[in-house]
């Protein structure tokens, strides 16, 4: 059975509670794999390589690549409790510093911070979760928790929905793949509260979100080629 129409799902959390919760979601009825691979984008990359190369390997290789778990929320867009599904998955703080300016990889001139969705994930996520704020998910190595820090995350990317450690490093493994992100929000991107984190809460919205992905009807596929007269 497959996930919003692709075959063959692979999803990526960082920590084993994550790919529980997303595993219980999906249930027993949906052939896809869960798989956590660390913390961090280079962990992130590093196992998705490994997973799609082993699936690819043995002939069967995955066809959509979905980073999730749980993640910080940009007030006002993020309320924690809620879904973000990432329009485009951006390497925040890869780049370099010119005294108080951050300069991305692309004014560098040489890689690339951005991956952004693949056009039918993102429309299947969209429509299997209509609650969802579809924004921006800013991919970081060290979480945020400063208000200073969050106000130069913001002005960086207007319109940011949420931050996490892992989704850019998944799209990068994910190349030529479609690829897709979603977090549950489990504290406000903020100065650091680690009491005010919902990690229960969160990873409860992760499991119906996948539940509701499981049970969303995949589109019709491509139209069937026309019979031969007879
Ligand atoms: O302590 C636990 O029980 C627990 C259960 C599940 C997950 C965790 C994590 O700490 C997961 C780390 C994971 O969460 C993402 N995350 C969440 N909030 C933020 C944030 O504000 N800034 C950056 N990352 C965040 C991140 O992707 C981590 O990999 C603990």
């Amino acid at each position: 059975m497959s996930l919003l129409g692709f075959a063959r799902v692979l999803v990526v959390t960082a920590v084993e509670a994550e790919r529980a919760a997303v595993a219980g979601g999906l249930g027993a009825a949906t052939a896809v794999t869960t798989a956590a691979v660390g913390v961090g984008p280079a962990a992130a990359a590093a196992g998705t390589a490994r997973l799609l190369t082993r699936a690819e390997c043995a002939g069967e290789p995955f066809d959509a690549v979905l980073c999730a778990g749980i993640g910080g929320g940009f007030a006002p867009l993020a309320a924690v409790g809620g879904l973000v599904i990432a329009d485009v998955s951006i390497a925040a703080d890869l780049g370099a510093e010119d005294h108080d300016a951050f300069v991305d990889v692309e004014a560098l001139g040489f890689g690339r911070s951005r991956h952004p969705a693949d056009r039918r994930l993102l429309d299947g996520l969209r429509a299997a979760l209509p609650d969802a704020v579809v924004a921006p998910v800013l991919t970081v190595s060290t979480a945020t928790g400063s208000a200073a820090r969050t106000a130069a995350l913001a002005a960086r990317v207007p319109g940011a929905g949420a931050e996490a450690m892992e989704g850019f490093g998944v799209a990068a493994a994910a190349e030529g793949v479609a690829f897709a992100e979603l977090r549950a929000i489990s504290n406000p991107v903020g100065p650091r509260d680690r009491a005010a984190w919902r990690i229960p809460d969160a990873l409860a919205r992760l499991r119906t979100a996948f539940a509701a992905l499981a049970a969303f009807p995949a589109p019709p596929g491509p139209a069937e080629p026309p019979a031969p007269a007879a």
